[in-house]
């Protein structure tokens, strides 16, 4: 069940917008990096292509099991390194303290999460060998999912597995199926789009096999009448559409968090440690920058343990160019954050960017044109409104033009 720990009804609103739908308006004003809100998500799933490669995080809530060394020794293939100032890694006895399912062998970071994942869907998954058919479909479904989906993936089957687990699992049925249709839903041509987006028509045979063998775990494990229809042909395309919409991904890591721990060590609390912590700041960054130059090299740009989750009240946060929030992940696990990027007015609409860092400055074209392909609208934000009248040419259409001109 997705919690919202923070909701105030006088701090914001969900509010409905003509153009953009439904919307969350600030009711007080916010100050640059106040936490907004944070939300658990109403399910969550780590990508299966990095569990394949032994990404390894809590199958519950995404918290990293490694230590931060096991950690950079896996992404620099390099069982060498020792890291600098491991009292930085809250993680170092990560080993001894994963709590594995009894049944399974399934990796959890506490009683807690193996209990909360037990009592919501691990009972329906538990790949125990206790039903070797089942296991079996289970890890069907999931190679046909790797199939259509070569990394970076952007959705996990997981998550429609876990969705079908929960329902079957619930004592309130209604509830959880009523919270999965408040999530956007879009019209049929857009969810067509979307589904082809996810996974592209040359996989349509393997599609329908990975939609048939979800209908046979359906009919055969989780006797749901309730999904049926999101395993026809059509019900399967919504149901994926549905999750391309709304998902956000979630990125975990033990490096990220020792990093950040490191970065701390430059803020002593007394001036007379002041020099020693300079120091051991400038040390520790010649080593943090000579790692990411070794991971870059290794493993590329997919260091995080990556993963999607739906989010309730996230998944109500519209797009602005221009946005006045960003999501994080505080607390290195699925618990989303949305944090003031600057001071947000009273009646303010609280707006994130959807765009990846690099494509932020781009032309109003260029964004639009991003936006539409990627979450199929045409942005209305302010900053699009106030540039209407750029003419319609890509960033690199711009800059070939300048060339020119030059
Ligand atoms: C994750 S939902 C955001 C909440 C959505 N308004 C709702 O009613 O559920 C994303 C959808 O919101 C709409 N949207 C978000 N930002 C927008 C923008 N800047 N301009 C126009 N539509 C936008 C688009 O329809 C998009 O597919």
């Amino acid at each position: 069940m997705s919690t919202v720990i923070s909701t105030n009804e006088t701090d914001f609103v969900i509010a409905n917008d003509q153009v953009k739908g439904r919307q969350i308006i600030a009711k007080r004003i916010y100050q640059s990096g106040e936490l907004i809100f944070h939300e658990q998500p109403l399910v969550s799933a780590q990508f299966e292509w990095n569990k394949l490669y032994k990404y390894s995080a809590c199958e519950c809530c995404l918290y990293p099991l490694e230590s931060c060394e096991q950690n950079v020794r896996r992404l620099c293939q390099d069982s060498a390194i020792v890291i600098l100032h491991p009292e930085c890694d809250p993680n170092r006895n990560m080993d001894q303290r994963i709590v594995r399912c009894p049944k399974c062998n399934e990796m959890f970071c506490s009683t807690t999460c193996y209990q909360q994942a037990m009592n919501n869907y691990h009972f329906t998954l538990c790949q125990s060998n206790e039903n070797q058919e089942k296991d079996q479909l289970i890890r069907h479904i999931i190679d046909l999912w790797r199939s259509v989906h070569p990394p970076p993936e952007t959705t996990s089957i997981s998550l429609v597995l876990k969705i079908m687990a929960m329902l079957k699992q619930t004592d309130n049925r209604l509830i959880l199926l009523q919270e999965l249709q408040k999530f956007s839903q879009g019209v049929q041509s857009e969810n067509q789009q979307f589904y082809h987006k996810l996974l592209r028509k040359e996989f349509e045979t393997q599609v329908e096999q990975l939609r048939y063998a979800l209908e046979q775990f359906n009919e055969k494990y989780i006797q749901l009448a309730e999904f049926k229809w999101f395993l026809t042909s059509n019900g399967f395309r919504q149901l994926l559409a549905l999750l391309g919409r709304n998902q956000q991904g979630v990125g975990t890591s033990s490096l990220a968090l020792w990093v950040k721990n490191c970065e701390a060590l430059s803020e002593p609390q007394q001036a007379i440690a002041a020099a020693a912590a300079a120091t051991a700041t400038s040390e520790a960054s010649q080593f943090i920058d000579a790692l990411y130059t070794k991971i870059d090299d290794i493993s590329g740009e997919f260091i995080d343990c990556e993963g999607s989750g739906l989010f309730k009240l996230q998944s109500c946060l519209n797009h602005s160019c221009d946005a006045n929030a960003e999501i994080q992940y505080l607390h290195n696990n699925s618990t989303l954050s949305v944090v003031a990027t600057r001071l947000i007015s009273n009646n303010e609409e609280i707006t994130i960017n959807y765009l990846s860092e690099c494509d932020r400055n781009r032309s109003r074209h260029s964004r639009q044109k991003l936006l539409q392909e990627n979450y199929l609208f045409l942005c209305q934000c302010n900053r699009c409104t106030s540039e209407s009248a750029e003419p319609d040419e890509t960033s690199e259409e711009e800059s070939e033009n300048d060339m020119e001109e030059d």
